[in-house]
């Protein structure tokens, strides 16, 4: 788990409930909970807290821990988050200020660290970096909340790390001491149903962004219906990427149809390769003969999207291991797995493979060979043609931008399906996939970059 899992849990919990202040007071009683089994009761024991939502744990810690041990709060700088500044408003005892750290260090035996945690941004600063270091050659013990304030710079070296959910990337023993994984309430409903937070996963583009920084992806289709190639690129072009190219035989009808969709012929392979993604298949038809081009870029090791009539022409012999996330609907899926399409057999096809599946339905399920995500909602409007096209161009659009293949496919079905309510919310069963698309990109503005 890293931050960006945590804030998308964060965010997906607070878009269900409201606030994750519930969240924080679990994790508060969690530590206070380990805190009990490891030194007991009746101790001295310091907290100290950060202005963050660490620091929020750290003061609902402080408040549980002040049922039965003498607490020392101390507080860094002020609150800053309304979770942290409702826990400080909340906590009956006494706080202390930065100044005081030395005489409440002497004073006690045991200090519980909530400085910094998950949210950390680089090296620590002062007086943060000044406070840790204090920690460290008081020669008490510590128990650090979430990860070891400072980690994975230069941080804390706790006797015990309380860590919610999961484990966070690279901690361990040596780094982390004794750990407990705490889980604070963040249930199937949130951590396997997408949500806004799943769109945390998108990078901003870099203030000095030149052309295809963000994102170049090739579109092989458009061989026997022209327009599903083009709404595949007007759907990628609507997640924010720099280029789409569509390589076809119909180069001159594809071209009049948007100016800014590069169209080539589907001759020009060396140039369809350097992309960073592909996706195979929309208005492709069935009767698309250069099977050996579809291998070569399947073996390319970038991400690949299979969808439409790709998933009737290539083999799933063909994918297996590969760098590939197919988008199928029920009928697609029977063809291209020879399974009767339902979750289970969803999961088991991409365990068995190890690709990613997007098995579209009134509920999307998402699934690679570690996870499964789902997507309910849409319309009955959403059988338009079209919409798979849409949703395969989003789809390889983030997988082009960088996101992973998982994220990438649960991003776009979520985007799909709010988008589709969108529409349906103003035009009834009478919208369009224009409509769609010109959704989009006003969508995926509100909903990222925290
Ligand atoms: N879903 C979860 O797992 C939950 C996690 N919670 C807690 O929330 C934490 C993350 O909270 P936040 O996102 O508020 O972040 P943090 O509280 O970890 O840190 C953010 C604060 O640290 C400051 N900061 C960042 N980098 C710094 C640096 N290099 N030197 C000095 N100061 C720096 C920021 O200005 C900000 O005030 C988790 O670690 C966990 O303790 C809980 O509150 C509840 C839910």
């Amino acid at each position: 788990m890293d931050y960006l899992d945590v804030k998308r849990d964060d965010i997906n919990y607070r878009n269900v409930y409201g606030s994750t202040y519930p969240l924080m007071k679990n994790a508060g009683m969690a530590v206070a909970n380990v805190f009990k089994s490891n030194f007991g009761k009746n101790r001295k024991v310091l907290v100290i807290a950060g202005p963050g939502n660490n620091g929020g744990d750290a003061i609902c810690a402080a408040s549980y821990l002040m049922i039965d041990n003498d607490v020392y709060l101390l507080m860094i700088k002020d609150p800053k988050t309304p979770e942290a500044r409702r826990a400080y408003n909340e906590y009956n005892g006494i706080s202390y200020k930065y100044d005081e750290i030395d005489d409440l260090i002497k004073k006690t035996e045991i200090i519980v660290d909530g400085i910094l945690g998950i949210g950390i941004s680089g090296n620590p600063r002062e007086p943060e970096l000044s406070i840790i270091r204090r920690i460290n050659s008081s020669g008490k013990k510590v128990i650090s909340i979430d990860v070891p304030s400072g980690f994975p710079y230069e941080s804390v070296k706790p006797d015990i790390t309380v860590t919610f959910t999961d484990l966070k990337e690279n901690m361990n023993e040596s780094n982390s001491g004794k750990i407990f994984i705490a889980d604070i309430g963040i249930g199937k409903n949130i951590r396997e149903y997408a949500g806004p937070g799943d769109l945390v996963y998108l990078k901003k583009p870099a203030f000095d962004s030149h052309k295809g920084m963000n994102g170049v992806l090739s579109i092989i289709g458009g061989s026997a219906y022209y327009g599903s190639a083009v709404i595949s690129g007007l759907g990628a072009y609507s997640c924010g990427i720099d280029l789409v190219k569509i390589f076809t035989e119909n180069v001159d009808i594809i071209s009049s149809y948007y100016p800014g969709l590069i169209v080539r012929n589907i001759k020009n392979v060396d140039e369809m390769l350097k992309s960073n993604a592909f996706l195979i298949g929309p208005g492709l038809g069935t009767d698309f003969d250069d099977y050996d081009l579809l291998i070569r870029i399947i073996s390319s090791g970038k991400p690949v999207v299979l969808d439409a009539d790709a998933l009737k022409i290539i083999k799933k012999e063909d994918v297996k291991c590969r760098n590939v996330i197919i988008t199928p609907h029920k009928m697609e899926f029977k063809i291209f797995t020879s399974m009767e399409p339902s979750e289970e057999s969803a999961v088991n096809f991409s365990e068995k493979y190890k690709i990613t599946v997007l098995l579209k339905g009134t509920t999307d399920i998402v699934t690679d060979e570690n996870r499964i995500m789902r997507v309910p909602g849409g319309n009955a409007r959403m059988s338009m043609g079209g919409t798979g096209d849409l949703l395969s161009g989003m789809v390889s659009a983030f997988a082009s931008r960088g996101v992973s293949n998982f994220r990438s496919a649960v991003m776009a079905s979520y985007i799909n399906k709010r988008v589709g309510e969108q529409c349906f919310k103003e035009k009834g069963y009478f919208y369009s996939i224009t409509d769609m698309i010109d959704k989009i990109p006003s969508f995926i503005n509100k909903n990222t970059f925290y």
